[in-house]
């Protein structure tokens, strides 16, 4: 039997709205566009589950799709159901084979790869429940309460995807926990590696809870065949970004560290662009809404609890908008802390250009579905300063990896700058040793970047055009400024004169 996973009902009979009944809940998402059922129960008697099941068993089998019955292989062989899901304190995956048999669906919950290196080992299942992706009401008991973000799941769809690529039987996938009408387009596109995606996405809440069932139904299916709009975008054609910054004068809204405010600032300014500070989250829907040419700077330089809130809201906003973000995740190499507060940000939303030192991007690289402890070896981290050696081709593999996992543009900083996006990348002599001796130098780059993917160019583009304009003005400004303060004064001239 071919299944077809993208959209997986699991039901819950608490969650009805008075103007329904449960299985008119379940017959409306038949009818709109559910592809599978699990009838999932917990506290019926055996004798109410059984008759629960017939009757949804008629509604599937009218439409000719699979109902999977959750934990109870005894119900499911009563009714003849097409299949069984089972979680990691069930039944052992390999006892409900042997008493379901060959011709059933096998369904197994993973929460974390090694669960799924235990399901690929012994190759019995038909699909893998990946989550929760994201917090959710409608389960307590989960691994993870806040989620593993499309982070967690990329690295079970990594074990998954190598399973797959050497077997002639595939294990599907799909993503379960807290998706709904504003994420499954994103769950879909993010939860994705080389070679392998996620099938599809199971929901509880978002048609059972749903006063028009019918409705979240065939509207979940639309959305969760749509590409995000961040990803889709269509990019001006400028064959010299710096110019057209100074021509249109874009926004560049930063929340960044109060130690590079007023350097950053002027930077942006000389380039022709107007700084906006805010960590005003009430008016990032203004901005992001209602500016055409803006971009955001996400400096984690100074990170507090209350700034890791303001910086989620930028982010779901910002995406909303399709408006670009540049992440510089400051010293995440240093600490766990700063690490975490990283990966809860990325797992939050989509960041076109990931902006660090090489130290930093080893502390993105960590959270990637490639990441192994053994495949890092030879770097180290001290404060902000990256004193990693690595060779040329290490570093741009890092840069890769992270590309692809995180669908963003990398810029890696140091003496030479690479530029990554994919399997591609340029390399950009760097600017003066003079930038390391001016406060905020690092930061301002992140501000250039997004004053020239606010212009809407392409993002790639946009990347590179910066990051070598703002290395000339660097080596510009050492041709007849030796010692900090007038080279810092030079530098911002040279930015200025290179873009007007
Ligand atoms: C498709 C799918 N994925 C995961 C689960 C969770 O199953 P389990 O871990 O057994 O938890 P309960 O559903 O029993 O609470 C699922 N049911 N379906
Ligand atoms: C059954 C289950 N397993 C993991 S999360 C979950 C519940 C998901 O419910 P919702 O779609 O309402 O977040």
């Amino acid at each position: 039997m071919t299944v077809d996973y993208s959209l997986y009902l699991v039901t819950d009979s608490t969650m009805i709205p008075e103007s329904s009944t449960f299985l008119r809940q379940v017959e409306l998402a038949i009818a709109n566009g559910a592809t599978i059922v699990q009838l999932r129960e917990k506290k019926l008697s055996t004798l109410d589950f059984i008759t629960r099941a017939q009757q949804v068993h008629a509604l599937t089998k009218a439409k000719g799709i699979p109902l999977i019955i959750n934990d109870r292989v005894d119900v499911a062989l009563a009714i003849d159901a097409e299949g069984v899901h089972v979680g990691q304190d069930d039944m052992p995956a390999e006892l409900v084979r042997r008493l379901i048999g060959e011709n059933k669906i096998l369904g197994v919950t993973c929460s974390v790869p090694e669960e799924v290196e235990a399901v690929t080992a012994s190759g019995i299942a038909d699909y893998v429940g990946l989550g929760t992706v994201y917090a959710t009401n409608t389960k307590k008991d989960v691994t993870d309460p806040e989620g593993t973000g499309p982070i967690g799941i990329r690295k079970m769809l990594q074990v998954l995807g190598r399973y797959n690529q050497s077997h002639e039987k595939k294990i599907n996938s799909v993503a379960i926990g807290g998706i709904n009408h504003t994420n499954a387009d994103k769950v879909m596109y993010e939860c994705a590696v080389d070679g392998e995606r996620i099938d599809g996405v199971a929901v509880v809440s978002c048609i059972m809870a749903s006063e028009n069932a019918g409705k979240a139904t065939s509207d979940l299916l639309k959305i969760i065949e749509t590409t995000p709009n961040w990803a889709s975008r269509s990019c001006i054609q400028e064959a010299d970004i710096g110019k057209f910054v100074a021509q249109t004068h874009p926004l560049v809204h930063h929340i960044t560290n109060n130690v590079v405010k007023n350097f950053s600032a002027n930077v942006t300014l000389a380039l022709g662009a107007s700084p906006i500070m805010s960590e005003l989250a009430a008016e990032f829907h203004e901005f992001a809404s209602d500016i055409p040419m803006i971009a955001l700077v996400l400096n984690l330089g100074t990170p507090t609890p209350e700034l890791m809130s303001v910086f989620k809201t930028a982010i779901q906003v910002y995406n909303k908008y399709a408006k670009h973000i540049v992440f510089d995740p400051v010293a995440c190499g240093a600490t766990q802390a700063r690490l975490q507060a990283s990966k809860k940000l990325l797992n939050s939303g989509h960041v076109s250009v990931i902006k660090g030192n090489l130290g930093e991007i080893q502390g993105i690289w960590k959270l990637t579905s490639t990441y192994s402890e053994s495949s890092n070896s030879g770097s180290l981290m001290r404060g902000v300063d990256s004193i990693a050696k690595l060779t040329e081709e290490k570093i741009i593999q890092i840069g890769k990896e992270v590309s692809k996992d995180f669908k963003t543009v990398v810029v890696i900083t140091g003496k030479v700058n690479y530029i990554i996006d994919g399997d591609k990348y340029t390399k950009s002599e760097g600017g003066s040793e003079l930038m390391g001796l001016v406060t905020g130098s690092g930061c301002s780059l992140g501000s250039t970047i997004a004053a020239f993917l606010a212009t809407g160019a392409d993002v790639y583009l946009s990347a590179v055009d910066a990051v070598n304009l703002y290395n000339e003005a660097g080596r510009r400004a050492a041709g007849y400024s030796s010692t900090p303060g007038s080279f810092m004064i030079s530098f911002v001239d040279e930015l200025y004169k290179l873009t007007h």
